[in-house]
């Protein structure tokens, strides 16, 4: 199985994303796990960019021992005397130059001639060669490079010393097809090619990133350069996670694998967001948080009959402890009844049916629904009462600067009661139409409300407590709208008063309900 190198530049590249910027210590935190994660060589920082970036590329060459450290620089020899200082101390130093060879870049930006292009590249390469024994060289923008052109800057690099030479598509301008031709074109026609190691660094500008890393190994490549969590320049780099995954997954095919310590990258990649600032989306391949997250009904009963049905990754090759199945409006049985099981309820058929209508219920108002919410939901239902009365409709109307009312629809030995009226506030409103419904003189004695779950569609739970003569009573309601949760504990309450006041059950003790 041939050995795929792995040039990480979170710390460079990935630092160029815009908003991004990382101090010594934290360059320094994340080099270190990158040295856990195994990467064979890391990018630290352009030393000539500020003294700042100089001093953290000098901090992470003196800790970091077992990958070589790179520090990039200009075709320059005042940035090349920057790299050499912030690489003293560094084990086993690499210096990364580069010089951009494409037609746009020599014209506008170098305003260079196609000779001064290679007489300033293999100056700074023989100048570069007096301190560093290891050289990559980067002719920027290759991918929009004359191919004859490329193939006479890459000799020229191997001929004046380079140990690595990179081809950057610096646009993510290519296709995998083309930019797998380049690196097949420059194995069978530059000489010399096959004493140096080819290395791929790819932009996703075209979501093209690690298709292309993937098509330069199928066509020779040694190294693959990329970032943590794919962040860098504009749309990013390929991801380093997404190539290492690939290649394990598809040994069969690929016939290559990186060094990696693969159990690291979910650690390597929350360190990374988190001190990036930058977070990982969702759906991010090997890292989202929907990597190994299923909600589907058919999905989960497959997952939970072989996991291989729809996973072809185990979470734990990247240091997960498990896959999870996300309960949602598309779940179904089989998965809601483990995941009763798993939150310690056990409930025959008819209760399961009951308890998954409801679900499917609140999965309709509701994104996902969390353990939290299945607890809130069973719990309810195993406490419930005889319900005298049951809420069918409420409709407020509120205002800053109109009186709230409220209209209640209530069901009662199969007929709907609707009773109308204004108060304080809407829940006073809602909760005086109720009173009109019921015939019920009760004493609002407490109120409270909480969230059981979280973000903003979380379900409110509302706490009453009613007392009637002697008699007290407790109500829940549970809804993802605070209102119809305050009329259902409501409701629930003066059910529960009117089932103790049947039984004679009454007293509460000053303060103390007797339950
Ligand atoms: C594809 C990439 O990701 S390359 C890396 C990109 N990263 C960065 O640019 C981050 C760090 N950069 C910086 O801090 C600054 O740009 C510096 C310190 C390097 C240079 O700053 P300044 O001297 O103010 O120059 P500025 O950035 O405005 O312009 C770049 C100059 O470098 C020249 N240049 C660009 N690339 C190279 C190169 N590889 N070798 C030599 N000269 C180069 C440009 O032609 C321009 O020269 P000019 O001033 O003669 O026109
Ligand atoms: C310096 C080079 C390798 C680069 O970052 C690019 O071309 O994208």
């Amino acid at each position: 199985m041939r050995k795929i190198y792995i040039f990480d530049t979170t710390l460079r590249d990935g630092e160029q994303s815009p908003g991004v910027n990382l101090n010594t210590q934290e360059k320094v935190e994340i080099a270190l796990q990158l040295e856990k994660l195994g990467v064979d060589r890391m990018e630290a920082g352009f030393p000539a960019a500020s003294p700042g970036d100089l001093a953290a590329v000098n901090a992470v060459a003196r800790a970091v021992k077992n990958a070589s450290v790179v520090a990039l620089s200009r075709s320059r020899e005042q940035d090349i005397e920057a790299a050499r200082e912030a690489l003293q101390g560094a084990q086993d130093p690499t210096l990364h130059l580069f010089l951009a060879s494409s037609p746009i870049h020599r014209k506008y930006k170098l305003r260079m001639e196609k000779h001064q292009v290679l007489e300033t590249a293999e100056a700074a390469i023989r100048y570069a060669k007096k301190y560093f024994s290891r050289i990559e060289f980067s002719p920027e923008d290759a991918g929009r490079t004359e191919i004859d052109f490329l193939c006479e800057v890459v000799a020229m690099a191997i001929r004046a010393g380079a140990t690595v030479v990179n081809i950057p598509d610096t646009v993510g301008y290519l296709s995998p097809y083309e930019y797998g031709n380049i690196f097949k074109t420059l194995k069978e026609k530059v000489p010399g090619i096959e004493n140096i190691q080819l290395s791929a660094h790819c932009h996703d500008d075209l979501g093209l990133a690690t298709a292309n890393a993937l098509a330069a190994i199928l066509n020779g490549a040694d190294q693959i350069e990329g970032t943590i969590n794919g962040i860098g320049e504009r749309a990013g780099n390929t991801a380093i996670e997404e190539v290492a995954l690939a290649l394990e997954t598809r040994a069969d095919f690929f016939q290559a694998k990186t060094g990696l310590v693969l159990t690291e990258i979910a650690r390597t990649s929350r360190l990374v967001s988190k001190l990036t600032g930058m977070p990982v989306p969702g759906n991010k391949a090997i890292v989202g948080a929907n990597a190994f997250a299923h909600e589907s009904g058919i999905h989960q009963d497959g997952m939970l009959k072989e996991k291989t049905t729809y996973e072809i990754i185990s979470p734990a090759t990247i240091g997960l402890k498990d896959s999870k199945l996300v309960l949602g409006k598309h779940s179904g049985r089989h998965a809601f009844k483990e995941k009763l099981i798993d939150l310690g309820y056990e409930l025959n058929d008819e209760k399961l049916n009951e308890a998954f209508a409801k679900f499917k219920n609140l999965a309709d108002r509701k994104k996902d629904v969390s353990d939290e919410d299945i607890r809130a939901l069973i719990e309810e239902k195993l406490i419930q009462t005889p319900e005298v009365f049951v809420l069918e409709t409420i409709q407020v109307s509120y205002g800053n600067q109109s009186v709230p009312s409220a209209i209640v629809r209530i069901v009662k030995d199969g007929n709907r009661l609707e009773e109308a009226a204004i108060g304080n506030g809407s829940v006073d409103a809602i909760y005086k139409a109720i009173d009109k419904v019921t015939q019920e003189e009760v004493e609002l004695q407490d109120y409270s409300i909480k969230s059981v779950s979280h973000g903003k569609d979380a379900l409110g739970e509302v706490h009453v407590l009613l007392a009637q003569g002697d008699y007290s009573a407790q109500g829940r309601g549970i809804s993802t709208d605070i209102l119809e949760a305050s009329a259902k504990a409501y409701l629930d309450a003066i059910n529960r008063l009117i089932d103790k006041r049947s039984r004679g059950e009454k007293k509460r003790h000053g303060n103390m309900t007797l339950i």
